[in-house]
Order: structure tokens, then C-alpha cells, then sequence
């Protein structure tokens, strides 16, 4: 098995089957580069590689971003709703994505955006975070707007099992500041939510498993990352319009935290598996140069 870990089952229910989230991520960044892979199937991306819009389709441009991507790429991100539109064929198409990803050493990011009352959110913990559920990833994505306390299900799987979270912070569409640079007290909702995280991390070697996710689209930061102790999601940029300048800018001293994700800006560089692979290690090199990350 692979330092990425697996579905298996765990030896017993309290001990975690791997190394915690921050450490793993840590170890597989510093390996192959700073760089997230959305695996987001467009119905156009589908047609633009020569796919029909159906599960077919779906399986072949998605196991073609594995076997391009899977061995070089640090984290790849499917995006579930891409696979959900085609039901159950959808679904089992997703936990290979998981599966032969993790095999080929990639962490799994599984983009649900997932935030529920504390009893179901346990469910969602239990068929994402949990060890032997088809669908455990090595983190998710979670939205907080139900409240930070009420992710702490998803948290306690994650942390007991060597998983990870990314909360949504700053995200990077233009409707986010409405809500998240809403003022809470003195704090806006975005910090709370830094905060809340901060807090979650504090004292974890070499980073906490409770990840932000921050758009590269947003402007200016307007929040406090220094106690984050934990990584940085940056989506948003290429076809969103986000640039490394920007990420450079933006993140100043937690830079080193940051893990930029693109999807379209190099999916289109398929369907063959020596372009797509190409384009992903061209965009991971633009961002060390443009970071000084390694
Ligand atoms: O959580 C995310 O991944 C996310 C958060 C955010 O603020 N903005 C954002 O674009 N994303 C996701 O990141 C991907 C961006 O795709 P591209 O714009 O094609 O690079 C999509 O899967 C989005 O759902």
C-alpha cells in the first residue's frame, strides 16, 4: 500500500490505519510539487476529448486523468457532482478514481462540499472519512455555514483515521463576500471560521489536517492566516481567472501553506495521456517558480 493509505479496513476502531492528514500531505508535497488536479468532468470537456456524455464517457476521461496524473500529481480533487449526474454507473466510476488513485501514491481530495446538522453530518463522515466505506477519500470538502460546530463529526473521523478536511473560508466565486466577509462581532465570518480551524491545528507537527479553502479570485485576503498551522486550498485559478501573482501576493507568509488547485486549465490539455500529464507537471513548475515553494 502506499504512504496515501488506503480503504482498508482498520486493526482496531480507535487506532488510526495511517500517518495524520498534515504529515502525509507534507511528505507527498514535498515530493512531487505543489500542486492540486481537479478531476471535474464537464459535459464539454467530454465532447472536447472526443467522449460521449454518458457513464462511458465519464469512465474513460476519468480513469485517462489517473493514468495521467495519479503517479506525478500530489493531490488530485474529483469533484463529486460530475460523477453523481450519472448515478449508481457514476458512483463506481468515482471509487476506482479513489482507489487506483490512492495506489498510484496521489492523496484523494474528494470535493463534496458537505455541512449538515451533527447527526447526519456523522453520516457523511461515516461515508467519507471512515475506514472500509467505498467512498473514503484521504480528506473532503466541508462547508461551514451550519455552523463550525456542527462539522465535528466529519473532524473527529477525520482526525481518528489520518484524514483531512478543507472548510471552505474565502471562496473564490463572486456571490462569497456577501456572506463570508459578513461581519460577526468584531471578526468577519471568515475569520471565525480561520479561528475555528486555528484552534483545531494548534501544536500539530509539521501542519493540523483541518485545511482552508481559499479562492485565488478573491482580491485581498481581509483575514488572519499566521495560526492557521494547516494547508491552503487555492482554487480559482487559470480558467477562473485567479494567476500565480496573485496566489504570491495574497498569501505572503503562508505561502508555504498553499496548495493551488486547477481543473479546466489542464484538463483541456487532453485526451491524450502524455499532454495531459504534461500540462500538469508545466502548471506545477510554473508554481514553484512563481512561489519559491521547493
Ligand atoms: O472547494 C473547491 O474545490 C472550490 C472552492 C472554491 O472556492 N472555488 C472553486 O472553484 N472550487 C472548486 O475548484 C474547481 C475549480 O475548477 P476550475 O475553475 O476549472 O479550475 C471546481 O471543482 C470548484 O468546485
Amino acid at each position: 500500500m502506499t504512504q496515501s493509505g488506503s480503504n482498508s479496513q482498520s486493526n482496531s476502531a480507535s487506532a488510526p490505519t495511517r500517518a495524520p492528514f498534515g504529515a502525509r500531505l507534507t511528505t507527498v508535497v514535498s515530493q512531487r510539487g505543489p500542486l492540486c488536479v481537479g478531476i471535474d468532468p464537464h459535459p464539454g470537456l467530454l465532447t472536447q476529448w472526443g467522449l460521449a456524455d454518458d457513464a462511458n464517457g465519464l469512465e474513460r476521461f476519468a480513469m485517462t486523468c489517473v493514468e495521467a496524473l495519479a503517479d506525478e500529481v500530489a493531490v488530485l480533487k474529483p469533484q463529486s457532482a460530475f460523477f453523481e449526474r450519472y448515478g449508481s454507473k457514476g458512483i463506481v466510476v468515482l471509487e476506482r478514481v479513489i482507489a487506483e488513485s490512492q495506489e498510484a501514491g496521489a492523496i484523494v481530495l474528494l470535493d463534496v462540499k458537505r455541512g449538515d446538522i451533527g447527526s447526519t453530518m456523522a453520516a457523511y463522515a461515516a461515508a467519507y472519512l471512515t475506514d472500509g466505506s467505498p467512498l473514503a477519500a484521504d480528506a473532503i470538502t466541508l462547508s461551514p455555514y451550519l455552523g463550525f460546530g456542527s462539522l465535528e463529526p466529519a473532524l473527529q473521523a477525520a482526525e481518528k483515521s489520518g484524514r483531512g478536511v478543507f472548510v471552505l473560508a474565502l471562496t473564490s466565486n463572486p456571490e462569497a463576500p456577501e456572506i463570508q466577509r459578513a461581519l460577526n462581532g468584531p471578526r468577519s465570518i471568515a475569520q471565525t471560521v480561520v479561528d475555528a480551524a486555528a484552534e483545531r491545528n494548534a501544536g500539530v507537527r509539521p501542519i493540523g489536517g483541518i485545511g482552508l479553502v481559499v479562492g485565488a479570485t478573491i482580491g485581498a485576503l481581509g483575514v488572519d492566516l499566521d495560526a492557521l498551522n494547516g494547508p491552503l486550498l487555492v482554487p480559482g485559478f487559470g480558467a477562473q481567472g485567479g494567476t500565480l501573482s496573485d496566489i504570491r501576493t495574497l498569501f505572503g507568509k503562508s505561502l508555504h501553506n498553499v496548495l493551488p488547485a486547477s481543473s479546466r486549465d489542464v484538463l483541456k490539455a487532453g485526451p491524450e495521456v502524455f499532454a495531459l500529464r504534461s500540462e500538469a507537471l508545466r502548471t506545477r513548475d510554473a508554481i514553484v517558480s512563481a512561489t519559491g515553494h521547493h
